[in-house]
């Protein structure tokens, strides 16, 4: 675990004696947008124009923020489109490797040992951390973005025209509630485990887990009167609140110490939880190996014994109830 400082790899833990004990998370640096055209987009400079090929996605499958990316690869009919390479489970003194003796599938474009050869490779002297999701510009040979919340609304609406799939899961009509949804969702819940768990004293854990729990008890109450989180359309707001939920029984309530409830003792999220999970293609984006290797794993100083759980067991692919919900 570390950061780029002027290109130079640093092996370091997150700095949370700033901060009361409290974890922040860096902002994304790197924000361009794929247009259809190749405009600029909401941030950064223009001349990513859509096209077959032309990208490549760097992920972990253990990583929620990653997998919210391939979720959309998936759901807008992009794997032809968009290739991928996926980083070992195990993030160690290196960072994210692509150690093809553990579970990655090896950096596809260059051969890197490790991510941050990516980021040095963008740009010789970057100073930040070094995170999945990476969408990569094979032309250009530089990094598009590293921000998961722009490069599913990339995927959502610029390579239109190539698929032939029009899905919208950001429509304007709902914009104002899923943004809405995002605001409660990921502060407390998709960054709340996250800060529950990388808490370092007492009092930071105990805000951030109220907090999370807080806001999963509204989630159970919105899903008592809506089938998906704006209404009766499934959109962004769901893909983003999924990837947190698939792992949360697996990870959160153990490593991170979020164990006032479980996602399974939640009536109506555990059904919703399900009826994501068994949309189509979804479960092939979901590795249970990764996502409770990567955390148990490399987080040696919340589980220095790195001994991984066996459990929990619990099948995701029964029948759920949420087809009543209209
Ligand atoms: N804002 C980023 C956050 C991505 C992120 O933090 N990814 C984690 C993995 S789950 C990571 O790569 N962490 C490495 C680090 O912080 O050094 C996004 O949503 O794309």
């Amino acid at each position: 675990m570390g950061l780029l400082v002027d290109g130079q790899w640093q092996d370091k833990w997150y700095d949370t004696d700033s901060s009361n004990g409290k974890f922040k998370r860096e902002d994304a640096q790197l924000r361009n947008w794929v247009t259809s055209d190749g405009n600029a987009g909401a941030t950064g400079e223009g001349g990513f124009k859509a096209q077959s090929n032309r990208y490549h996605l760097y992920v972990s499958l253990a990583c929620p923020w990653a997998h919210r990316a391939l979720i959309f690869r998936v759901l807008k009919q992009l794997e032809d489109i968009i290739s991928v390479s996926v980083v070992s489970p195990d993030m160690l003194n290196n960072g994210w490797s692509f150690d093809k003796n553990n579970h990655s599938t090896g950096d596809d474009l260059f051969d890197s040992e490790y991510l941050h050869q990516i980021y040095t490779k963008n740009n010789s002297s970057y100073t930040g951390r070094v995170t999945v999701p990476v969408l990569w510009d094979k032309q250009q040979n530089k990094i598009v973005s590293n921000e998961s919340a722009d490069i599913i609304r990339m995927f959502n609406s610029a390579f239109n025209e190539i698929t032939g799939n029009f899905d919208d899961y950001y429509p304007k009509e709902l914009r104002n509630s899923i943004d809405e949804i995002n605001a409660l969702v990921y502060p407390n819940i998709n960054n709340g485990v996250y800060k529950t768990g990388f808490a370092t004293t007492q009092a930071a854990y105990e805000e951030s887990f109220d907090a999370l729990f807080i806001a999963l008890d509204k989630v159970e109450e919105i899903l008592s009167t809506n089938r998906y989180l704006t209404g009766r359309k499934l959109t962004e707001a769901d893909w983003r609140l999924f990837t947190t939920l698939i792992r949360f029984d697996s990870v959160y309530v153990g490593h991170f110490k979020c164990n006032l409830r479980t996602i399974e003792s939640y009536p109506l999220i555990r059904e919703y939880l399900r009826e994501l999970y068994q949309f189509e293609g979804i479960d092939k984006t979901t590795d249970f190996y990764h996502i409770k290797r990567h955390y148990y794993f490399s987080h040696a100083m919340i589980n220095p014994t790195q001994v991984v759980p066996k459990g929990p067991q619990i099948n995701y692919k029964r029948a759920h109830n949420r087809e009543g919900f209209k």
